[in-house]
């Protein structure tokens, strides 16, 4: 037997609890959709409107991470695409692009596969998409997902693209019906800080997908564990603790079925019949850590720059938190942070509110009698994660890319 013989027969378990670990994976596509009977309800009466030659020119599918919305928003456009001849569904994931001109690139390459280069400009990019909607059938519905990344654009205002977008000339002048769904974790009008023009020409048509409850949960997560765990490796009391916890923690499908899996992994390291409570205690915070470090992977870098300073300050051996403006700014302006990394004072404010609202952070005031009102931040995780992160942020994030073909 070679070394690689027993090293294998070391790591094949026996009798895996396994059958199709696969099933869990949450890329993969489920056979049905479960608990979203009321979203795919209100999407497809949405749609019906090219039956009587109206769709709202935009709708915001918004709500916390793992709510389906991808999911749901697909299926139900790419179902009715395939039994209305006079539509056209167009996907686009928008994480990837750092600017505003990528994003319209993005939405061209999915349209013709082909790309620009900057000097054509965003109007050039929009001209061609509009030459592009010209050969689709009478209705084109284009999905934006992840459309709250290109709000970091430090060129473009978000206003400019989506006023091009919904009013550009090109689209006007050919009489193109375009409606474009916008999937995101919040309200658009309200976290792009549109301007007045562009708010008018969005429709206020909104989809809200709120966090699953234990018993929608529950129904999600039934069919992919009956195929990726072997009869009864998931006690009943395990897999309604799991579902229980993960909903009361996040109501995110993605990460409830992370959390099963790395508690089968768990159970199977430990040589368990089944996938014990226990199983599912210890890796209630490693999912987290995992959701919450991939979150921070995709931080623009002014944002994970303003992060580390708020976890920058120790006390009694621990990292500091909460901390005050002052000390985040007195630690961005220290010789730890290069002087070109400068932000002053008004773009951190602006930085601490966006990672607020993408629930990274909490500020709240504190009265200090004589030296007046102070804001305290205090992360919403485990402070040391910015810190296990730093690395690997710094070589793998697109933000810091150094490429100028955009
Ligand atoms: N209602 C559901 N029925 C079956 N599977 C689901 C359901 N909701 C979510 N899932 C599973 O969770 C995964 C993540 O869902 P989805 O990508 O639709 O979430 P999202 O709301 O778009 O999240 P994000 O805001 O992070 O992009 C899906 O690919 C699917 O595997």
């Amino acid at each position: 037997m070679s070394k690689y013989d027993e090293l294998f027969d070391e790591v094949t378990a026996e009798e895996s609890l396994f059958r199709e670990k696969g099933a869990l994976d949450p890329l993969a596509e489920p056979d049905g959709i479960h608990a979203r009977d009321a979203q795919e309800h209100e999407l497809a009466s949405l749609l019906a409107g090219v039956h009587e030659g109206y769709v709202p020119p935009t709708v915001s599918i918004y709500g916390p991470p793992g709510t389906g919305k991808t999911l749901s928003t697909r299926r139900v456009c790419r179902e009715f695409a395939s039994r209305t001849d006079a539509v056209a569904v167009e996907y686009v994931n928008l994480k990837e692009c750092r600017t505003l001109f990528s994003a319209a690139n993005e939405i061209l390459f999915e349209l013709t596969g082909e790309k620009r280069g900057a000097y054509v400009g965003l109007d050039g990019v929009f001209e061609e998409i509009w030459t592009a909607l010209e050969g689709y059938p009478e209705w084109t519905i284009l999905i934006l997902d992840e459309i709250d990344h290109v709000q970091y654009d430090s060129n473009y205002e978000p206003s400019d693209f989506f006023y091009r977008l919904l009013r550009g000339e090109g689209k006007l002048k050919r009489g193109i019906d375009l409606s474009v769904w916008l999937v995101s974790n919040e309200l658009l009008e309200v976290d792009l800080r549109l301007d007045s023009r562009v708010e008018s020409a969005m429709s206020d048509e909104s989809v809200f997908f709120p966090p699953y409850r234990p018993g929608e949960l529950a129904s999600i997560l039934k069919p992919r564990l009956e195929r990726a765990f072997r009869e009864g490796a998931v006690s009943e009391a395990a897999f309604e603790y799991g579902v229980r916890e993960a909903a009361r923690r996040w109501g995110d499908a993605r990460k409830a079925l992370t959390l099963f899996r790395q508690a089968g992994e768990t159970a199977s390291e430990r040589d368990l019949e089944t996938v014990t409570r226990e199983c599912i205690d210890v890796n209630l915070e490693a999912t987290d850590r995992e959701a919450t470090v991939s979150k921070l992977h995709d931080l623009p870098a002014n944002h994970f720059l303003v992060l580390t300073a708020v976890t920058g300050w120790d006390q009694g051996g621990k990292i500091k938190q909460p901390v005050t403006t002052a000390e985040t700014l007195s630690m961005l302006e220290s010789e730890t942070y290069p002087d070109e990394l400068d932000l002053g004072e008004r773009a951190v404010q602006g930085v601490l509110t966006d990672l607020e609202t993408m629930g990274l952070v909490e500020t709240w005031i504190d009265s200090r009698g004589r030296e007046g009102r102070v804001k305290q931040i205090e992360t919403t995780f485990e402070p040391q994660w910015v810190r296990d992160t730093m690395v690997h942020y710094v070589e793998e994030s697109t933000y810091l890319g150094t490429d100028t073909e955009e």
